[in-house]
């Protein structure tokens, strides 16, 4: 018979995403449980839209659903549906007091005028990818308010610039369901369980190396391109980097950050802004690259350095592995 020790027996689940924000705010003695609330609200929005998505293909929320958000961007009806589902919990949470959303044209007030917090997301990211069962997200970013407390929020508080994130993140909807998030002090990555229903820590300080090999553009644009963008893509080429690019910011982002690498959306002749949003895609994910060790930028500057000047504004951007964006911008 093998007898085998209680802990052989009983091996730890982990840490939960629960205990890891508390342990990270007994961190900051004057921390009041606000931000670690509204972590644990989009934890929960984030495995509800899971739910939906896991099982898109059996009910009717898969396909186009007819509507055009204010991109002018054919709305999935999953768009639709995972923005209902983030701004319900965090409605239902207390915590935020306005939301800005890629699915509305204006702030989202949630009535909670005495929230601390306001939040900027891209409910769904990658939807060409929903129908096709290719890895998607959800984007977000979180600020203090600077509006007074007990009034409603206005353009200011979103309109801070990318430094003044107090926290931001991804949920990655793939193969297994991450969530990535950081509060400026380091990069933790949480696998959700499904048995148990909790994420649990399974990233522990996520560092991007400082070189990669693989790099996601969508070349079917190239020849609108600006030429140091042709030039390096040409390097990447004669380098014998791979090519890997799934058209779900997200998934691309995420691998490259483990793996080492970089992502492109450049300007085009078509978008000479770039197509990403900067409040709700490339802020939250320079701050996640910069506090892992890695880089973003615009081609002229840090992405976090942009002053913004309205809610859906594009904005070009190479992210990743320090030495690739450095090499990209020099090309
Ligand atoms: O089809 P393209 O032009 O390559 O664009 C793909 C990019 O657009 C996006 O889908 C934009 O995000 P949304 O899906 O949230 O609108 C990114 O996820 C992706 O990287
Ligand atoms: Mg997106
Ligand atoms: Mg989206």
């Amino acid at each position: 018979m093998d007898t085998k020790t209680a802990q052989e027996l009983a091996l730890p689940v982990g840490v939960t995403l629960d205990r890891f924000i508390m342990h990270s705010q007994s961190a900051f003695p004057y921390a009041t449980g606000e931000l670690s609330q509204l972590l644990r609200d989009i934890a929960l929005a984030g495995k509800i839209i899971n739910r939906e998505i896991n099982r898109a293909g059996l009910v009717d929320i898969a396909g186009g659903n007819g509507t055009e958000n204010v991109q002018g961007e054919n709305q999935q009806k999953l768009d639709i549906v995972a923005n209902i589902r983030f701004i319900r919990a965090l409605k239902n949470g207390g915590e935020v007091c306005a939301i800005l959303s890629e699915e509305d044209e204006d702030i989202i007030h949630t009535g909670n005028n005495h929230g601390k917090y306001v939040v900027a997301m891209d409910p769904l990211d990658g939807s060409s990818n929903i129908d096709v069962n290719v890895s998607i997200g959800t984007i977000f970013s979180i600020y203090r308010r600077v509006t007074p407390i007990n009034g409603p929020a206005s353009i200011d508080d979103f309109l801070q610039g990318g430094r003044k994130q107090v926290a931001a993140g991804y949920i990655l909807y793939g193969s297994s369901t991450m969530l990535v998030y950081s509060t400026g002090d380091g990069v933790n990555g949480f696998t959700f369980d499904h048995s148990l229903g909790e994420f649990i820590l399974s990233h522990k300080n996520i560092c991007s190396p400082a070189k990669g090999s693989i790099y996601s553009v969508n070349e079917g644009h190239f020849h609108s391109y600006p030429a140091f963008v042709q030039n390096y893509i040409g390097q990447c080429k004669v380098k014998n980097f791979s090519a890997r690019y799934i058209g779900s910011l997200v998934g691309d982002f995420h691998r490259n950050l483990l793996k080492g690498g970089i992502y492109l959306y450049p300007s085009t002749k078509k978008d000479p802004k770039g197509k990403l949003r900067l409040l709700y895609e490339c802020y939250p994910l320079a701050f996640i690259i910069e506090q892992s060790g890695g880089k973003a930028s615009d081609g002229f500057g840090c992405i976090l350095d942009i002053i913004p000047t309205s809610f859906h504004q594009r904005s070009p951007v190479y992210i990743g592995s320090i030495e690739m964006v450095d090499a990209v911008v020099k090309a």
